[in-house]
């Protein structure tokens, strides 16, 4: 089971290093997950005393008055062998073998923070200490309750330093360490009140009574140790740490904890309690509450392990690919994002994504609307016939038919046709243009990459536009072809007709009257609409031809061509994607592998339970 606390302490650490405490990160953290255990009570009542017997090394900082001014987060790891040594979160990598070192790192570090001050700060200090004589511990040792503010001190300092022990046992993943004098009524003892504050039932309270060898002779603790005067959910351990007289003389913890034993094995009223008492016992029995206490929250923790692991992917992917670093793969990266691109701007005119049917629409109702509004039967008047007629007739009349006035009436007609072909090219442009603009936006690569975004939403734009000019060409062709070359079937079918319905006698004076010229008006509208109604078919098809199936075809040709002429820093310059989302991304990257390999092992300690 020791494997599990090592578990929790390496991912603590792992918190740690990511500056991952708990308090400003927008995740929920593992800090808050997992268990710890802090030391609370009043000043001088042995805390530190207790701290340094549980962990069995003389390291912390001690004098008069407030000493503990900042949380120490103190994380032991048990070594199977080796030298013990110590380090520093804020200064990873150095090793400390020497404690009274340590001890002054403690003092420097908590100085750095609070200045020389009186002033106590909530910002922890983290150390880890690695030795074959611990058990795997995480302590937090905090500032030491008081009563009254001493010279220097702000008179707020009572209550800061109540507060900020509060913020830390009040989690209810923290187990309580309280620490009572015996040589003081329990009644008045702060850790107790604190802890009942925070902890009314007593779940994770541990009642630890200090100084029981400094009791009035005649009196002794028994009545507390057994849970008789102030019962407690679990049993209260006593302990008997190094007086002060002990530290002057540096007796060191080995002989502490063999006299401290001797103490409880050789005092008659103890006798029967000393195999639960003293800090040996106590270390023992955190460890084992610990261990319960995570394999309980296992389950919780791998569910906010998942949890924030998919919310750091889905964060990440979000945010696209890092960029390469090689001209090669850049390329890559640019022809990939087009093509994405330009896959989703097929996809539009093919109907998976809306907005292609809107060319049908042109087709189907915009263009033959503007066709019909052109009213031919008006340019077909009977003036205008008798005015083309005779103006194309010249100083002689025509003598069989008026082969000119034919031609310049229905050239006159049919051009006009010209508008609405070249508003369905226009019309056709406008849509597909608006389909790049979505495909744009809906390339999410793009959104990573602002200057790509500009130059393929130009490029695209000016291939459309390119098209266009073409398409407008090809079509005002089809009604100008119209105008070059009549359909010769339909006039000889003409003079059988007029037979038929016509005068034959009439003379050749007869020629600009108004039946005649009625009938000439009339053939005339039945051709241009039957020209009308062939390009009504021909123009859609040449508008697709020209600018649909171009743009499906070649959209991004030109542009490609231009990446192929492109240096490295080039390429470089159109992947420039906003610092912050790269910062963003690393940080994002770095969290996520952290919690992978902490999805990692709490796996494999869930599995092997
Ligand atoms: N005889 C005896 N002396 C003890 C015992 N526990 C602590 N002391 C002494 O009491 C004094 C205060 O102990 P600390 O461990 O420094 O107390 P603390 O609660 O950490 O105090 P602050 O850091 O000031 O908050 C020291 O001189 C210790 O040697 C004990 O069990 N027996």
């Amino acid at each position: 089971m020791e494997n599990l606390i090592a578990l929790v302490n390496r991912l603590q650490r792992a918190c740690t290093a990511l500056g991952d405490h708990g308090e400003e990160s927008s995740l929920p953290t593992l800090w808050d997950a997992l268990p710890s255990i802090a030391v609370v009570g009043g000043q001088s009542s042995g805390k530190s005393s207790v701290l340094e017997s549980v962990v069995g090394k003389d390291f912390l900082p001690r004098g008069s008055g407030i000493v503990t001014r900042r949380p120490l987060v103190l994380q032991l790891h048990r070594l199977d062998e080796g030298r013990e040594y110590a380090e520093f979160g804020h200064l990873p990598r150095k090793r400390f073998t020497d404690f009274a070192a340590v001890r002054k790192e403690i003092a420097d570090e908590t100085d750095r923070e609070t200045g020389r001050s009186k002033q106590i700060s909530s910002v922890p200090i983290y150390l880890s200490i690695y030795s074959p004589n611990v058990v795997n511990l995480t302590l937090i040792d905090l500032p030491g309750l008081t009563k009254v503010a001493v010279e220097g001190q702000s008179d707020s300092i009572v209550q800061d330093i109540e507060n900020m022990v509060r913020s830390y046992i009040e989690k209810p993943n923290c187990i309580i360490l309280a620490v009572s004098p015996a040589n003081q009524d329990l009644a008045t003892s702060d850790a107790i009140k604190i802890s009942r504050e925070v902890d009314p039932k007593g779940e994770r309270t541990f009642g630890v009574l200090t100084k029981i060898d400094l009791m009035d002779k005649g009196t002794n603790a028994v009545e507390i140790l057994e849970g008789k005067a102030y019962k407690l959910q679990f049993p209260w351990i006593g302990v008997v740490n190094r007086s002060q007289a002990d530290i002057n003389k540096n007796v060191d913890m080995i002989a502490a904890r063999r006299r401290e034993r001797e103490y409880f094995s050789s005092t008659p009223e103890y006798k029967h309690l000393a195999h639960r008492m003293g800090s040996e016992h106590l270390g023992k029995v955190l460890s084992k509450h610990l261990e319960t206490v995570i394999k309980s929250r296992i389950p919780g923790l791998q569910s906010l392990i998942n949890k924030t692991i998919i919310e750091l992917e889905t964060e990440l992917s979000s945010l696209g690919k890092p960029i390469a670093t090689d001209a090669g793969g850049k390329l890559y990266m640019i022809m990939e994002i087009c093509r994405s691109f330009d896959g989703n701007f097929k996809e539009h005119l093919d109907g998976v994504r809306p907005g292609g049917d809107k060319i049908y629409y042109v087709f189907d109702n915009q263009l033959p609307a503007a066709l019909k509004r052109l009213q031919f039967d008006k340019q077909l008047s009977m003036e205008n016939v008798r005015k083309l007629i005779t103006e194309a007739d010249g100083y002689q009349p025509h003598l069989i038919a008026p082969e000119q006035g034919y031609r310049r009436l229905i050239e006159s007609s049919v051009i006009s046709i010209k508008g609405p072909a070249e508003a369905a090219v226009d019309a056709v442009h406008a849509i597909l243009k608006e389909l790049i603009h979505k495909a744009i936006s809906e390339t999410a690569e793009l959104k990573q990459y602002p200057s790509l975004r500009v130059e393929v939403s130009n490029a695209a734009v000016e291939s459309l536009e390119r098209m266009r000019d073409e398409s407008k060409r090809a079509t005002l062709q089809l009604v100008e072809m119209e105008c070059s070359y009549l359909t010769v079937d339909f006039f000889r079918k003409l003079p059988q007709d007029m037979e038929k319905g016509g005068n034959p006698t009439h003379s050749i004076f007869d020629r600009y009257n108004d039946s005649y010229l009625r009938r000439i008006g009339s053939n005339v509208l039945s051709y241009v609409n039957m020209v009308c109604a062939s390009l009504r078919n021909s123009i859609p098809k040449s508008v697709v031809h020209c600018q649909v199936r171009e743009a499906k075809r070649s959209l991004l040709d030109h542009f490609f061509a231009d990446l192929g002429k492109q240096e490295g820093k080039q390429l470089g310059t159109l992947l420039d994607e906003d610092p912050a989302i790269m910062k963003r991304r690393l940080s994002l990257a770095k969290r996520l592998e952290l919690y992978r390999s902490a999805q990692a092992e709490i796996d494999s300690v869930a599995w092997s339970k």
